[in-house]
C-alpha cells in the first residue's frame, strides 16, 4: 500500500496495490495488517456507503463531537469526487487549513481523515458512489457540521451552486463554533 502525505501532514492518501490480469483487477481495499505495516493505528467499526445521483452534490462539512469523534477512510467506488478535509483541532499549526484530493473509482486512492477534522465531498460525476470506514459508530447526538461555503475557510469546491441536504444548507459558521478538538503541537 502506497502512503502519501498531503499538505495537512495527518491526512494521508493511501493507494492499495491493484493486481491486474486479463479479467480485470483485484485489490485488498482495506487491511489492518497493511495499516500495521504502515504504522497507522486507526481501526474501524462501521462502513458507510452513499450514492449521489447528480454531479455537483455536496455532502459536508461534517464531524462527530467527542466522545464519538470519527476518523474516516474514504474511497470512491463509482465515478469521481473531490474530497475535502479541514483541520479542526485547536493548537494545530494547520488549524483551519483544508486539503482537497480527487478520489475516483479509476485512481483507487483513499483519503484517511483523522479524528478532529471536518470532512466533506462534492461529486464530479453522476451516480457517484462513496464508501468510507469510520472509527466510531454513528451518534446522531454528536453529529455536527460547518457551512460548506464558510467565508473563513474559503474552500475551493470547484462548484458554486451545489446540491445540498436541508441540514447542510444551515450548518453553523466556523467563526461561531468552538472546536471540541485540541492537539498539542
Ligand atoms: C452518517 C450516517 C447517517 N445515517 C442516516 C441519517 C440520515 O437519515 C441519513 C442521511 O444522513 P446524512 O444526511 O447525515 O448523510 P450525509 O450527508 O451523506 O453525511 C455523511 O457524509 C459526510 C461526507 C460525512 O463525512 C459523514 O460521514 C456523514 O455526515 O442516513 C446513518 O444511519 N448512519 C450514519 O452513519
Amino acid at each position: 500500500m502506497l502512503v502519501e502525505q498531503t499538505t495537512l501532514p495527518d491526512v494521508l492518501i493511501l493507494t492499495p496495490r491493484r493486481f491486474g490480469d486479463a479479467r480485470g483487477w483485484f485489490v485488498e481495499s482495506h487491511s489492518d495488517q497493511a495499516f500495521d505495516r504502515a504504522g497507522i493505528p486507526t481501526r474501524f467499526v462501521q462502513d458507510n456507503h452513499s450514492l449521489s445521483a447528480q454531479a455537483g452534490t455536496l455532502r459536508g462539512l461534517h464531524y462527530q463531537r467527542p466522545p464519538m469523534a470519527q476518523a474516516k477512510l474514504v474511497r470512491c467506488t463509482k465515478g469521481a469526487m473531490r474530497d475535502i478535509a479541514v483541520d479542526f483541532r485547536r493548537g494545530s499549526p494547520h488549524f483551519g487549513q483544508w486539503v482537497a484530493v480527487e478520489l475516483s473509482a479509476e485512481n483507487g486512492q483513499q483519503l484517511l481523515v483523522p479524528e478532529g477534522f471536518l470532512h466533506g465531498f462534492v461529486t464530479l460525476t453522476d451516480d457517484c458512489e462513496v464508501q468510507y470506514k469510520c472509527s466510531a459508530p454513528y451518534a446522531p447526538d454528536c453529529d455536527a457540521g460547518i457551512r460548506w461555503d464558510d467565508p473563513t475557510l474559503a474552500i475551493d469546491w470547484g462548484v458554486t451552486d451545489p446540491i445540498l441536504s436541508d441540514k447542510d444548507r444551515i450548518q453553523p459558521l466556523w467563526a461561531d463554533t468552538i472546536s471540541p478538538f485540541t492537539v498539542t503541537p
